[in-house]
């Protein structure tokens, strides 16, 4: 059969995953075939117990080294997704969380980020923030660079070589008096934004693709805002922004665009909410402007830690959920301190709790909605959803092999838990996992972690 000829791996194991219908679906000692260009091109679920596997998958002779087999305290869950992150923020991430999110910004954010004129600097930032997402098991990253266009290339570059998947935006802000050496004008956020895309698109990334990134309605003049959409449209991409993250922001907003209705306004009268837009946060979004995102296609991305940490609001996503919205998680490094999702997983959940504390008939988002959040969600709020998200066929192969009982790991398995006994519960741990049970990352079928001697540096 020539479709099987081309498998080039198989997987056998537990695997767990969500669909649009089912937040966690557990397939119990599935089979996975993965062919040469990384897909998943057969699945078979429930494979009998027994040895006499050699033709499971249609056609598919296994052998040993063809077929890699997960010990019972192992699964594979899809890559994670984050939909939102500043590369170069990594650089002072975990510190100056003292300031509410204006002031932060003139006071540690635009002085820092200024420092990726230089290229070496970036080098070194761009590659420990890239080995640090895929170790935490972020196989899909949506970057916020700075607004140096070739240190924008390089972070394209370093997910390129380190094999992830990546969507990178050279930030466009033409309006910032508070920084000296951090700005542009209209016509070089322009000019720079055509030079970023274009030289992205010829490299010819198979994986890394480039993002109009407009910093925020605060930092844009209209012209520019206008500009920017009409890039995005012509050159058929995605944009990235933020929204609604504080009452400040929101405020402020209100004063620079008094012809418009509301801050989502701000943006889709500049052809900026598509289905290929993610924005940042949305605190503060009426149930008006959570309908236009859905008319529009546009995302969400939730940052819970990054929202706490700066004190700036408490995202309802239950309403989000309510309103048909697109949906996924980000760490929003720095305003979040941790570059991993499974941090921000259960940051949703804590938030989500808040809220049930604020008001007790709040229904609790569950931990199997965080979990596809993290995975699927993340995926639709890029629009890679028929790329990357979950196990379905014809997916690439984006997938983390987790050990609950992984050596010097953060949690101990009770008697109880017994491997085999309690998948169930196994899987429920990821909730107090972290990098160290993330024993092996793959994207679109190529294992990226542990990193080989040639991305090891
Ligand atoms: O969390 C945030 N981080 C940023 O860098 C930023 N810029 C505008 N709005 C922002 N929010
Ligand atoms: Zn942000």
């Amino acid at each position: 059969m020539e479709e099987s000829s081309t498998i080039e791996q198989v997987y056998r194991g537990t695997f767990v995953h969500s669909t649009p219908q089912t937040p966690l679906l557990i397939l119990e000692d599935a089979l996975l075939g993965v062919n040469t260009h990384g897909t998943i091109s057969q699945r078979q679920k429930n494979v009998v117990s027994t040895h006499c596997y050699t033709k499971l998958l249609c056609g598919v002779y296994l052998n040993s080294s063809l077929c890699g087999f997960l010990p019972c305290s192992e699964f594979f869950m899809p890559g994670m997704v984050d939909t939102h992150i500043h590369a170069p923020q990594y650089s002072y991430a975990g510190t100056a969380l003292d300031l509410p999110l204006l002031q932060w910004l003139n006071k540690y954010t635009f002085p820092v980020e200024a420092h990726f004129a230089d290229l070496k600097f970036a080098q070194q930032i761009y590659n420990q923030v890239v080995k640090r997402t895929l170790r935490n098991g972020t196989t899909t990253a949506c970057y916020f660079a700075t607004i140096h266009t070739d240190a924008s290339l390089l972070l394209g570059q370093i997910a390129n070589d380190l094999g992830q998947r990546a969507l990178v935006g050279k930030v466009c802000m033409d309006r910032n008096d508070s920084a000296k050496t951090y700005k542009e004008t209209s016509q070089e956020s322009q000019e720079e934004t055509l030079r970023f895309i274009k030289e992205l698109l010829e490299k010819k990334y198979p994986r890394v693709s480039p993002v109009v990134t407009p910093r925020f309605a605060l930092s844009c003049t209209e012209p520019l805002l206008g500009q920017l959409g009409a890039i995005a449209k012509n050159n058929n991409i995605h944009i990235q922004s933020h929204i609604s993250e504080t009452v400040d922001e929101v405020n402020v907003v209100k004063e620079l665009f008094p012809d418009s209705k509301s801050y989502t306004d701000v943006y889709n009268k500049h052809n900026l909410l598509t289905d290929k837009t993610v924005m940042a946060h949305g605190c503060y979004l009426s149930d008006e402007e959570l309908t236009l995102f859905r008319q529009t296609g546009a995302s969400l991305a939730h940052c819970p830690n990054s929202n706490v940490s700066l004190c700036s609001g408490l995202l309802d996503v239950r309403n989000v959920l309510k309103h048909k919205v697109k949906i996924g998680l980000g760490t929003d490094v720095a305003g979040g301190y941790s570059a991993s999702i499974l941090d921000a997983a259960r940051r949703a959940l804590e938030t989500s709790k808040v809220l049930t504390i604020q008001n007790p008939g709040y229904k609790t988002l569950t931990f199997e909605e965080v979990f596809r959040l993290a995975t699927l969600g993340g995926s639709q709020a890029l629009s890679l959803d028929k790329q990357t998200g979950n196990f379905e066929v014809g997916k690439d192969f984006d997938a983390l092999r987790v050990n609950v009982a992984a050596p010097g790991g953060p949690i101990d398995l009770i008697k109880d838990e017994h491997p085999k006994v309690g998948i169930w519960t196994l899987i429920i741990k990821i909730v107090n996992s972290d990098d160290r049970n993330i024993v092996e990352v793959f994207v679109a079928g190529k294992k990226v972690v542990p990193f080989t001697e040639k991305t090891q540096e």
